[in-house]
C-alpha cells in the first residue's frame, strides 16, 4: 500500500510530519509521501521523505505568473504530484496537459475525482495512479471505506475497464490502520490522507498506527 499524506495548507510543521513519515516508513517499509505547500517542498525533500506537490499546472517555462511549474516542483525535490485535488479541481483539458508537464519533469501523477464515473474518464489520460475521494467525507474523520465502501470498489472496477496499469487509490476520512486494511480489501493499492496526521498532536504516532497492520 502506497500512503500520501497532503498537508493541503494546515498549519503544521512540514518538516516535522516529514522527518517522521521518512522515520515510520523506513521502520515500517511502507511507501510514504508527504505533499506540502509549494514553497516547502525543498525544505520537505531534504529530510529524505518521498516528496509530492500538491498540484503542477498545465503549463511550460514562460509567461505564466502564479503558476506551480512541474520542471521547479521537480527541481526542488518532488518526485510525484497529486493532480484535480477536490479543492483544487481542473478542467479535463488542463488535467491532460499537467499530466503532460508532469511527464516531462518525470514525475508519478496521481489524478484525483470525487466519485468511480470521474475515475474512469481521469484513468483515460493514462496517469500512474487515480484516487477517488468523495468530497462530502474529506475532513469528516469518517473513512470513505466504511461510509460508502461501493465508490472504493467502483473506482476499482471503472479504472480496471479503462487501463488495468493504472493504480487505484481512495481517500477522505483515512486516519487509522483498520481504515488503510479495509482500503485495501475493498481493492484500492493506496490511500491518501490529510487531517489524520496533518491535524495530528503527535503525527508520528499517528503514521505509526496508520501503518501498524501492513
Ligand atoms: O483530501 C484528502 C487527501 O487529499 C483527504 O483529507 P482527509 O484525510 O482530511 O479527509
Amino acid at each position: 500500500m502506497k500512503v500520501v499524506v497532503n498537508l493541503k495548507a494546515y498549519p503544521c510543521d512540514p518538516v516535522e510530519v516529514a522527518t517522521a513519515a521518512r522515520e515510520v516508513s523506513d521502520a515500517s517499509g511502507v511507501d510514504i509521501a508527504v505533499a506540502p505547500q509549494a514553497a516547502h517542498l525543498e525544505r520537505v525533500a531534504e529530510t529524505g521523505v518521498e516528496t509530492w506537490a500538491q498540484h503542477v499546472g498545465p503549463v511550460e517555462h514562460g509567461s505564466h505568473t502564479g503558476s506551480t511549474l512541474a520542471e521547479a516542483a521537480a527541481e526542488a525535490g518532488a518526485t510525484g504530484t497529486l493532480l484535480n485535488h477536490s479543492e483544487r479541481r481542473l478542467k479535463l483539458a488542463d488535467i491532460d496537459g499537467a499530466l503532460d508537464a508532469a511527464e516531462r519533469a518525470d514525475l508519478e501523477t496521481c489524478v484525483c475525482a470525487n466519485n468511480p464515473d470521474q475515475i474512469g474518464a481521469v484513468a483515460a489520460l493514462g496517469p500512474d495512479a487515480v484516487a477517488v475521494e468523495p468530497p462530502e467525507l474529506i475532513g469528516t474523520g469518517t473513512p470513505v471505506s466504511k461510509a460508502d465502501p461501493d465508490v472504493v470498489t467502483d473506482a476499482v472496477e471503472a479504472a480496471e475497464a479503462v487501463d488495468d496499469s493504472v493504480a487505484v487509490y481512495c481517500g477522505a476520512g483515512i486516519s487509522t490502520g483498520e481504515d488503510l486494511t479495509s482500503a485495501r480489501e475493498l481493492g484500492a493499492e493506496g490511500v491518501l490522507l490529510a487531517s489524520g496526521v496533518a491535524k495530528a498532536d503527535d503525527p508520528k504516532a499517528a503514521l505509526e498506527d496508520l501503518v501498524a497492520p501492513l
